[in-house]
């Protein structure tokens, strides 16, 4: 199978984890995309979706997915999503796309957190992607510098603002073996919105697709 193969058979298998007569929260990317054109299929099963990008909401609503505020959702059970790099714990870096805060957002609220990926996402350790981080425009020096402290070299995303009107720094050269920590640390810098490991609120279970086919990992 070739990666984009890979990606929509990962997606495939996450329809089997969707529960009838739910709310469903989707991610972005082309992964996600992948899961849209599959939900799109069993719409009729379904009481709408949450999504967590404009670019998703659109995809949604063209395929005639009612998408519903996250606001008004008392109950999310499953959220599927892409990742740019996971680990064997399913500790993610995710952002490539630019939509970590959303994502974070809507993972948070949902019960069970569904990853599809291609083979090339699984790794060792984290940190070969540059790590997403989101921050407030006139934060941006002073985040830079801070990353800087801890390691890292951030990089601004060109020609890139977020769909909640922010900027972008990829940081360079990091080798995450403790995610979580991480993770804690730059949540505490002041003016960044949200950075791209999502570690605290790791996946639960892992769809992969694989040269021999989906494999299903959870830790
Ligand atoms: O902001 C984008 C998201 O975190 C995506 O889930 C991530 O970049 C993976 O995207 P793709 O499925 O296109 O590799």
């Amino acid at each position: 199978m070739t990666q984009d193969e890979q990606k929509r058979a990962a997606a495939e298998a996450a329809i089997k984890h969707v529960p009838i007569g739910c709310i469903i929260g989707v991610g972005t990317g082309s992964t996600a995309n992948y899961f849209i054109d599959e939900l799109a299929k069993i719409k009729h099963k379904i009481n709408g979706a949450v999504a967590s990008s404009d670019a998703t909401a659109k995809r949604l609503k063209s395929h005639g997915i009612e998408v519903i505020d996250l606001n008004n959702v008392d109950d999310l059970p499953v959220y599927v999503d892409g990742a740019d790099e996971i680990t064997e714990h399913l500790h993610m870096i995710k952002g490539g796309g630019g939509a970590l805060t959303r994502e974070k957002i809507v993972a948070a609220v949902a019960k069970k957190f569904i990853c599809i990926t291609d083979e090339t996402k699984l790794v060792n350790i984290l940190g070969n992607f540059p790590l997403p981080i989101e921050v407030i425009p006139m934060a941006r020096s002073y985040v830079a510098r801070e990353i800087t402290l801890l390691g890292g070299q951030p990089a601004l995303r060109q020609n890139f603002i977020t769909d909640n009107g922010n900027i972008i720094l990829d940081v360079h050269n990091l080798q995450i073996l403790n995610p979580v920590e991480l993770e804690t640390k730059l949540n505490q810098i002041t003016g960044i919105v949200t950075n791209g490991l999502f570690a605290r609120r790791a996946a639960d279970i892992l769809l992969l697709g694989t040269v021999e086919g989906v494999k299903t990992m959870s830790y």
